[in-house]
């Protein structure tokens, strides 16, 4: 319950996004504080992981729904999109394909998706700087004009992760218990005023 300091009802975030991005290396990351490097293993339909979180002195508990990004597990992940309170899309920095896709990723999510579901824009593998090939303002822009958050982010490192969860959190948690007095949370100020500019000099 609240007075016990923890939202009542765990809250439904899935990533998004096409194979091989770096869904659930970021997912373990945030989890674990690890990096899954070596062999690639695609996730198969769909896999869930909880992570409680503390905002404000209240615990929120996260339920990260990992889905698969290739096409032939798509029909599966659809089900899951209209229980999402937020979505994390991601495309690769070094994958252009990946990032042209996130066109057709945003139609299918107001195609599936609640309408007023929590969206982030993320360009994973910001450590792979000598691979890119989707500039940073190119994310930042393609966010604008959807009007959803971006940053970009590092499962290897860890730049950025916690943040992008916990701006997540505070959201969610500002809309479950909003009083009317209180002054709204502005996820974009919040991630402006907290994110790490990608590559060499990230804290990891
Ligand atoms: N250098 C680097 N490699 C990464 C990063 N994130 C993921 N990788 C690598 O990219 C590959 C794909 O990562 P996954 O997390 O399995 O990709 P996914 O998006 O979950 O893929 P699907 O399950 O098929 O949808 C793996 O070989 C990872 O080790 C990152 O931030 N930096």
């Amino acid at each position: 319950s609240l007075q016990m300091g923890l939202l009542p009802s765990p809250c439904p975030v899935m990533l998004l996004g096409d194979s091989a991005v770096g869904k659930t290396c970021v997912l373990v990351r945030f989890k674990d504080g690890a990096f899954l490097g070596g062999n690639f293993i695609a996730t198969v339909g769909i896999d869930f992981r909880n992570k409680v979180v503390d905002v404000d002195n209240l615990k929120v508990k996260l339920q990260i729904w990992d889905t698969a990004g290739q096409e032939r597990f798509r029909s599966v992940t659809h089900a899951y999109y209209r229980d999402a309170q937020a979505l994390l899309l991601l495309y690769d920095i070094t994958n252009k394909p990946s990032f042209d896709n996130i066109r057709a990723w945003l139609t299918e999510i107001h195609e599936y998706a609640q309408r007023d579901v929590v969206i982030m824009l993320l360009g994973n593998k910001s450590d792979m700087a000598a691979e890119r090939v989707v500039k940073m303002e190119d994310g930042e822009k393609l966010a604008k004009e959807y009007g959803v958050p971006f940053m970009e982010t590092s499962a290897k490192t860890g730049g950025n992760v916690e943040l992008a969860f916990l701006a997540i959190a505070k959201e969610l948690k500002h809309r479950a218990t909003q009083q009317p007095n209180e002054p709204k949370f502005k996820i974009h100020d919040y991630i402006e005023s907290q994110k790490q500019k990608s590559g060499c000099c990230s804290l990891g």
